[in-house]
C-alpha cells in the first residue's frame, strides 16, 4: 500500500491514518511508507516545476518561517499541490515548500514539518525529506521551538543540537520500521554521530561573530509524541536524562537524513521554560512559542543565512 492510499482525494488535512494493523503482521508505519521510486517521482515532479537544484534542505520550526520568507527568486508550492505529502495542521506553520536561493546558495526550504501528533505516521513525516535526497539535497538544515528543560538556559536562547534522545523510539515508534528501503540507506544505521560535527562547530563561531554568543549553547535534543505539554515529573525526568530542550519533532527528520546519507545540523530555540515545580503556576502555551519565535526568527535567520553563505556544496 502507497501513502497515496491513505490521504484522500483531496489532499485535505485528514491525511490521518486509521490505527489498525495491516495484513501479515505488517506494522502499519511500514504500509505508509513511500518507496523509493514513489519518493522519486515525487522529486523529478518537483524538479521539474522548479528551475532551482538545492543541495541544501531546511525544516523550519514552529513560528520559524520567516527563514523560508527571506529565500530569494522564491518559487512556492502548497503541500496541497504536492502529490502524497500531507498537509500542515498545526499554528505557525504555513505548509509550503520554497525553492529558491538564500545566502547564495540553492536552498529548498519546508515552511512548516508534519509532526506525529498530527495523526500522521513518522514514516510520512518524513517523507519530504527523502524527496529532497532524490532532488540532490546534501545537507539538512532543521530548527525547531522547544521548551527548555536546562536550569540555566533563559527564554529565547538558541541551542545548536550535539545530540538527541528519541523517546518515541523508545516504545518501538521510528520512521524506519518496516521493510528496510536499501537504495535508501542500510537496515541498521549507527546514529551516534547524527549531528555534523563541522556544522556544529561553524554555527557556534558564526555565533560568536554575531556576538550571539551570550544566548547561545550546545546541549541534546528529547523529542516527545506530544501533542500535550510534560508533566513536571516527567521534565525532572527528561533532565535527569541528560535532555536540556524538549519538543515533539527534529529526531524523525534527522534519523531519515542520517539514514540516506545526509549530513544534518539542527537548532532549537528554547520558547518556553519547562515547568519543573509544583508551586509553580505558570503552564506551557503554543501562543507563548509563536510570541518567542518571533522575537528571535530573525536572529536565526541571520545565523542560518551565514552558515550556508560557508558551506561548501
Ligand atoms: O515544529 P516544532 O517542533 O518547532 O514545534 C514545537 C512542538 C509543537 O509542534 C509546538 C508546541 O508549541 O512547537
Ligand atoms: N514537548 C515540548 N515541545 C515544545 N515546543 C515548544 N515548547 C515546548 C515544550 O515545552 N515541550
Amino acid at each position: 500500500m502507497s501513502a497515496a492510499t491513505i490521504i484522500n482525494g483531496t489532499n485535505g488535512t485528514n491525511g490521518q491514518v486509521n490505527g489498525t494493523n495491516g495484513k501479515n503482521g505488517v506494522s502499519q508505519s511500514s504500509q505508509n511508507m513511500c518507496s523509493y521510486e514513489e519518493c522519486d517521482k515525487i522529486a523529478q515532479h518537483l524538479l521539474s516545476k522548479t528551475r532551482h537544484r538545492p543541495k541544501i534542505g531546511i525544516i523550519c520550526g514552529s513560528g520559524l518561517g520567516g527563514l523560508a520568507e527571506s529565500v530569494e527568486n522564491k518559487e512556492s508550492f502548497s503541500y496541497k499541490e504536492i502529490p502524497q505529502f500531507p498537509v500542515s495542521t498545526v499554528p505557525g506553520h504555513a505548509g509550503r515548500l520554497v525553492f529558491g536561493k538564500l545566502g547564495g546558495k540553492e536552498v529548498v526550504a519546508m515552511q512548516g514539518r508534519f509532526h506525529p501528533y498530527e495523526g500522521y505516521p513518522l514514516s510520512l513525516c518524513t517523507l519530504p525529506v527523502r524527496v529532497m535526497k532524490l532532488m540532490g539535497v546534501e545537507t539538512l538544515i532543521v530548527t525547531n521551538a522547544a521548551g527548555g528543560l536546562n536550569e540555566s538556559y533563559e527564554v529565547g536562547d538558541v541551542m545548536v543540537i550535539k545530540d538527541h534522545i528519541n523517546m518515541p523510539g523508545f516504545s518501538g515508534n521510528n520512521p524506519l520500521i518496516g521493510e528496510n528501503e536499501d537504495k535508501f540507506g542500510p537496515r541498521f544505521p549507527a546514529m551516534s554521530s547524527g549531528y555534523d560535527r563541522n556544522l556544529r562547530k561553524m554555527a557556534l563561531e558564526i555565533g560568536k561573530e554575531l556576538k550571539f554568543d551570550n544566548f547561545m549553547h550546545e546541549g541534546v535534543y528529547v523529542m516527545l509524541g506530544g501533542p500535550c505539554f510534560e508533566t513536571i515529573a516527567e521534565c525532572k525526568l527528561l533532565r535527569i536524562c541528560g535532555a536540556d530542550v524538549t519538543g515533539m519533532s527534529t529526531v524523525h527528520e534527522v534519523i531519515m537524513a542520517r539514514h540516506c546519507g545526509m549530513r544534518a545540523f539542527g537548532m532549537s530555540l528554547v520558547t518556553n521554560k519547562c515547568v519543573m515545580d509544583y508551586d509553580e503556576d505558570r503552564k506551557a502555551n503554543h501562543e507563548e512559542v509563536l510570541e518567542t519565535s518571533k522575537r528571535r526568527g530573525e536572529d536565526m535567520q541571520k545565523l542560518v543565512t551565514k552558515m550556508i553563505e560557508r558551506i561548501e556544496v
